[in-house]
């Protein structure tokens, strides 16, 4: 198999064959220039770059044997046919058993099962990754609403607190502190030169658990493997960042096995030139068609970095942007349950951070786009309360600037049970991080105020869910449409079962960076995400509202993806941000086209 390795590990005996020495040559100073920039010399023949070190010399080689085993994106394990063994120096080196692709998913998946503990699941499915993975992508894919919950939310969320205990490999790159002034020589470090997407944290705000430091990185892996598994984006494409500013997190500062710098975190001038650092060399590395998908900031930079590179780069915050559509999607369909019009409800949020101010800005864009009234005029039926109480005029002086358009004239309320009374609101959206936090009492003033109250508990993981699926049912008397951010089994109530729905972003960000990539957009803008909510609430079948359901199931979600990126794409073609023409005429075909397959390939 030709991979690119790294110069200083080709060793004859893992290597068979080595590629000409001029070509050698030729391929190690490829592209691999300082990144100066300007001179495009593929080959380091130019006299412009002759004074030029190169920073990383790549080669190309052939593997076999054990290297061929022990390369993830091509080991096939018992997959390799007795030819395959023979043509690439494998026999010997595995038992004489050949299982199929089939075969080894169900022998990994019955192994799987066999953990109890959800984190020994994880550890076994990154393990997978690392070793085999096609198979690790086919098991991800073919099982998906089974393990979901494994390498994303709610277990990633206990995978990142213990991160530095069950370290083994290092996954994605590590940008921190002591990096300033080298971004760019440590992109350069990665191995893949065809980077489509980038997924980076910064570890302050993990999903509801905090300041995570370096360990946030479980986050960016696990995003960027449902980029792949849901999303259909090729795993080469993908790179999880995580930048290490340092952490406020006293625990992990006091533990031996942290992995991160050991420092309170930076902040200021300190903090924004390393941002802006990694923002100019992931241009000046990848280009400008690199989708940078900004995840779990915390909201003091999170709104700021979205603002200042959305003009300059291809970038999209999940938190603000993937959930504001992911929640739009399941409002619009529940228009079906509950009928009328969005510009019906009254909303009413608990947070008014990222999550809370995002999916508000997008109903009230939605809202006015259908009405034609203006934004202004459609955020008055939109209610948000943060630790402080009911946003309302009087505390304008002392608000953040994203939670100023929403102070609407209101006395203050300090509780939220009292603001349900004062505002009655038909949907409550809780988006606050804090568990427990929809108490019997809140369920019940919203069944007493609506006959169907719609009930969304975003926060992740599932010990920071405002209130349970069982909770939901039951306090409301079978009445709430509920969907959570991390799922919950269906419930019981009074002989009927309700199925509750997932209202979590990973149904929008795959779909909608295949439909950025696919039509090659340079920009991101709030139309492409009301395509995609549009798309993703059409999916949505008779039979799944039967059941109580704002969002399909899982089970389809590659097809629901396409749909997403279709309509993105489609939308990036009409604002004229498409830049690959000419545009494919039937977009969801393309874009099922364009799909990474988990299946393995025969060598030669
Ligand atoms: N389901 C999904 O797809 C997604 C879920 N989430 C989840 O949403 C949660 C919030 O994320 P995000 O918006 O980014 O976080 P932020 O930190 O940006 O916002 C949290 C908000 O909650 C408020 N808050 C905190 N504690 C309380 C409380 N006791 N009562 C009332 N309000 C409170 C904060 O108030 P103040 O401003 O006064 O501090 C702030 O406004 C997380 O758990 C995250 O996992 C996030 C993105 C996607
Ligand atoms: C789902 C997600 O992005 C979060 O909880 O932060
Ligand atoms: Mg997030």
């Amino acid at each position: 198999m030709i991979s690119l390795n790294r110069y200083s590990v080709l060793e004859p005996t893992t290597t068979r064959v080595v590629l000409g020495v001029r070509k050698l040559l030729a391929v190690m100073s490829s592209t691999f220039m300082n990144g100066g920039g300007g001179v495009r010399d593929l080959y380091g023949e130019d006299r412009a770059t002759e004074d030029q070190l190169i920073i990383t010399p790549w080669s190309f080689s052939v593997s076999s044997g054990c290297t061929l085993l022990r390369d993830p994106r091509y080991n096939k394990g018992l997959a390799f046919t007795e030819r395959e063994r023979d043509a690439h120096y494998l026999r010997g080196l595995l038992p004489p058993a050949v299982f199929n692709q089939e075969l080894q998913e169900k022998r990994l998946m019955h192994n799987l099962r066999q953990y109890e503990v959800p984190l020994h699941r994880y550890m076994a499915m990154m393990d997978l990754q690392e070793r085999n993975e096609r198979l690790f992508y086919k098991i991800l894919i073919d099982n998906v609403e089974e393990l979901l919950p494994v390498v994303y939310t709610p277990t990633v969320g206990e995978a990142c607190q213990k991160y530095g205990s069950i370290f083994r490999r290092p996954q994605g790159l590590y940008i921190s502190l002591k990096e300033k002034g080298k971004v760019l020589e440590v992109l350069k470090n990665w191995p893949e030169k065809n980077i489509q997407v980038i997924v980076v944290t910064d570890g302050e705000r993990i999903l509801g658990l905090g300041d995570l430091g370096c360990q946030g990185m479980g986050i960016p892996v696990g995003k960027l493997s449902l980029y792949t598994a849901l999303g259909g984006v090729r795993p080469s494409s993908c790179l999880p960042i995580t930048i290490d500013v340092g952490t406020n997190n006293e625990k992990l500062l006091n533990d031996e096995f942290y992995i991160g710098l050991r420092q309170k975190r930076a902040t200021g001038k300190e903090y924004a030139e390393l941002l802006d650092e990694f923002m100019r060399a992931v241009k000046q590395n990848y280009g400008e068609k690199v989708l940078i998908q900004f995840e779990d900031f915390a909201n003091h930079n999170a709104f700021d970095l979205l603002a200042k590179y959305s003009s300059s780069h291809l970038v999209f915050n999940d938190d603000i942007q993937g959930t504001a559509s992911v929640v739009l999607a399941g409002l619009l369909a529940s228009l079906k349950l509950v009928r009328g019009t969005l510009a019906d409800h009254t909303f009413l949020f608990l947070g008014a951070g990222e999550a809370g101010t995002g999916i508000a800005e997008l109903i009230a864009l939605e809202i006015s786009k259908q009405t034609k009234a203006p934004v202004e005029e459609t955020r008055q039926k939109i209610w948000l309360v943060d630790s402080k109480g009911l946003i309302v005029s009087s505390r304008l002086g002392s608000l953040q600037h994203f939670k100023k358009p929403w102070a609407h004239e209101h006395e203050p309320v300090k509780e939220l049970v009292d603001a349900i009374k004062a505002i009655k609101p038909t949907v409550l959206i809780g988006s606050s991080g804090v568990g427990k936090t929809f108490t019997k009492e809140v369920i019940e003033a919203m069944a007493s105020l609506n006959k169907k109250p719609l009930i969304l508990a975003l926060s992740n993981p599932t010990s920071q869910s405002e209130c349970t699926a069982e909770e939901a049912y039951t306090w409301s008397k079978g009445q709430a449409i509920f969907a959570s951010g991390s799922p919950f089994d269906p419930v019981e109530y009074e002989g009927k079962v309700f199925v509750p729905g997932q209202a979590n972003n990973a149904y929008i960000f795959p779909g909608f960076g295949l439909g950025l990539i696919i039509s090659g957009a340079i920009r991101v803008r709030d139309e492409m995400l009301l395509a995609a909510s549009e798309a993703l609430a059409a999916r949505v079948s008779q039979e799944n509202y039967d059941k109580g359901l704002i969002y399909p199931p899982f089970s389809n979600i590659r097809q629901i993806s396409a749909h997403i990126a279709a309509n993105v794409a489609a939308k990036a073609y009409e604002l004229g941000l498409a830049s690959h023409l000419p545009r494919p005429k039937d977009l969801v075909k393309y874009a099922e086209s364009c799909m990474y397959s988990p299946g393995y390939r025969n060598y030669r």
